[in-house]
């Protein structure tokens, strides 16, 4: 048995995450997740809210709230939309918990011990009127490059140019507006990752096994300009981790904050530490997982996350995992997307464009996203979303070819040989022949869902769903019942002891879809089918079943026309 680690980027709190969002984290990590249960592993699957920096504190001051209590709100609001989609996380837990605090200050210790931490003296602008500096978003004024009046101290939203607070004309607090500003000396903490360049570039190098998307990215940053640069790792906000060596003053820090990029990924192990926390286990129970002196030797670590994501990952986090000279798991695999675009745009959190996971709940269950989204997933290239194209893939795969059999078989059945699985009859060189096809192409989806090949794992399940299909239409059963009913109960045999077969390898991809098929077939039996024939047997003749409700329906054109207005311009 293997153990599987398994974390999602963890979305960051100041709003409802859009579909790109979940294609690109949450989901396939989900499905992988679900997966590895399925063949019977060990699975850690840890997710969390990603809860420090400016936007946080700016839209909780938009809301009027405190910031504590409008993280707390939209971290219960975003956990009930992952278990709206069904994604089955061991933990969702908080960037802002005390395990993420106690672990942050003690990494930063650590690599302060080590050397790798470094103070610098910068120039940073701070308001007389509001009493403190204005990092990044606190600060705008115009554009020096395109002259853009409402450019913000990291970028010009304009002209997409990366700014420095400094760099801005004309500049102003973002908070109360006040001009009177001025620029001050102020001490901050760089994590010397250009230290661990050699070491980092070993590592990468020895990951041949690793998407294109992921190295290829790691390895810009790594040879960048002079190479890899020393990061920030501290920023003067109220809301964040207390700048401290493990649980030491940090003497010049004071009322500092690390810099979210810096605990988000520490996060990782601390979710593990919450975990233990709501479960009442204990120490060592989480350890296992995430220190190889600890039983984690063993752990295999699978991260997914959306390309924008992927420096912090290859770089800043190896960085320091790697500084801190303890033996904390480092992840064997990073699964990266390209992006997913919305109908000719960009999905746009800030601009409240594209769809949003509260809003595709509302109008379709989860099973009908899920199976567009990981079969669309965008791997080798960026993808898009249409309306179009999703209303074709639910229809044709979903209703057409996986639902249609179900029903076709179910209520056959019903109405030729009643409620129960029939006897009688014995399989042929057909059924041999299909048994070897599935047998071909089970192994296939296997070896694509182990290699997290997502879209080759969804082709090919739907492969499997239309040999069914297939094999149906040319056995026909319900003309074979005109000359030979026995004949057609060893099909119709096969054909429910399929609906089963399907519910079982389906589960990773539409789980309350394949829960509903195992009710119909009244079977808790979800063991992964090694042999295909014997599983193709578990439902003996005389065991009974129901015809379930529509599986999936079809979306009308007039439903989809609707949504596409609804959705055309920007959520407020
Ligand atoms: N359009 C997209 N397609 C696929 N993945 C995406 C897309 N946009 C963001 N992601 C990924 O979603 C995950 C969660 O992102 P996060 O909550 O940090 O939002 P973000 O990157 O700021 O995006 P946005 O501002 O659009 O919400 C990250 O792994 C990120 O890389
Ligand atoms: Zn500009």
């Amino acid at each position: 048995m293997t153990r599987h680690l398994i974390t999602s980027a963890i979305p960051y709190i100041n709003g409802i995450k859009h579909l790109g969002n979940l294609i690109g984290s949450q989901l396939p990590a989900d499905l992988f997740a679900r997966y590895q249960r399925a063949r019977g592993q060990e699975v850690m699957f840890l997710c969390a809210t990603d809860e420090h920096g400016t936007p946080a504190e700016l839209a909780a001051a938009k809301a009027g709230q405190p910031v504590a209590d409008y993280c707390a709100e939209m971290h219960g609001v975003q956990a009930e939309i992952a278990r709206g989609f069904r994604l089955s996380f061991d933990h969702f837990g908080r960037s802002s918990s005390p395990q993420n605090h106690r672990l942050t200050q003690h990494f930063a210790g650590r690599l302060a011990e080590a050397g790798l931490i470094r103070e610098v003296s910068e120039k940073q602008v701070y308001s007389n009127a509001d009493g403190r500096f204005l990092p990044d978003r606190y600060i705008e004024g115009t554009c020096p490059n395109c002259g853009y009046d409402r450019a913000r101290g990291d970028q010009c939203e304009n002209c997409t140019k990366q700014l420095d607070p400094t760099d801005l004309v004309e500049p102003r607090s973002a908070i109360s507006g006040s001009t009177d500003l001025e620029v001050r000396e102020t001490k901050h903490l760089y994590l010397c990752q250009s230290d661990m360049r050699d070491q980092l570039n070993d590592w990468i190098d020895s990951k041949a096994d690793w998407p294109i998307l992921t190295t290829s990215i790691a390895r810009k940053w790594l040879n960048d300009g002079d190479g890899l640069q020393d990061r920030g790792i501290t920023r003067d906000l109220d809301w964040g981790i207390p700048v401290k060596k493990g649980d030491a003053d940090w003497p010049g820090m004071e009322g500092k904050v690390f810099y979210v990029w810096f605990d988000a990924p520490i996060e990782y192990i601390a979710c593990a530490g919450e975990w233990a926390e709501a479960n009442g286990k204990s120490e060592a129970d989480w350890e296992r997982w995430w220190r190889t002196d600890k039983g984690a030797a063993d752990v295999r670590y699978t991260q997914f996350m959306g390309k924008d994501n992927v420096p912090f990952h290859t770089l800043s986090f190896p960085a320091t995992i790697l500084g801190s000279g303890e033996d904390w798991k480092l992840v064997d695999y990073i699964k990266s997307f390209n992006y997913l675009n919305y109908d000719g745009g960009q999905f746009s959190t800030s601009q409240g464009r594209g769809v949003f996971m509260d809003q595709a709940l509302a109008i379709l269950p989860s099973d009908y996203w899920r199976w567009w989204l990981l079969s669309h997933a965008p791997e080798s290239s960026d993808a898009e979303f249409t309306w179009e194209n999703f209303q074709a893939s639910v229809n044709k795969d979903l209703a057409d070819v996986l639902g249609n059999f179900v029903s076709r078989v179910t209520k056959f059945c019903r109405s030729k040989f009643g409620e129960a699985v029939p006897e009688g009859g014995v399989w042929g060189p057909r059924e041999d022949a299909l048994i070897g096809d599935l047998t071909r192409r089970l192994r296939a989806y296997e070896a694509h869902m182990e290699a997290i090949e997502v879209r080759k794992a969804a082709q090919e399940l739907r492969a499997i769903w239309v040999a069914g299909n297939e094999y149906l239409q040319d056995a026909a059963p319900w003309s074979t019942f005109k000359q030979d009913p026995e004949a057609a109960a060893a099909q119709i045999r096969l054909a429910l002891n399929l609906i089963r077969f399907y519910a079982v390898i389906s589960s990773p991809f539409i789980p309350d879809a394949c829960d509903q098929l195992m009710r119909a077939m009244q079977s808790d039996d979800t063991a992964w089918p090694e042999d295909v024939k014997a599983a193709l047997e578990g439902l003996a003749p005389g065991h009974g079943f129901s015809v379930p409700d529509v599986t999936f329906r079809k979306i009308t054109d007039d439903e989809r026309a609707a949504w596409q207005e609804k959705f055309a311009g920007t959520r407020d």
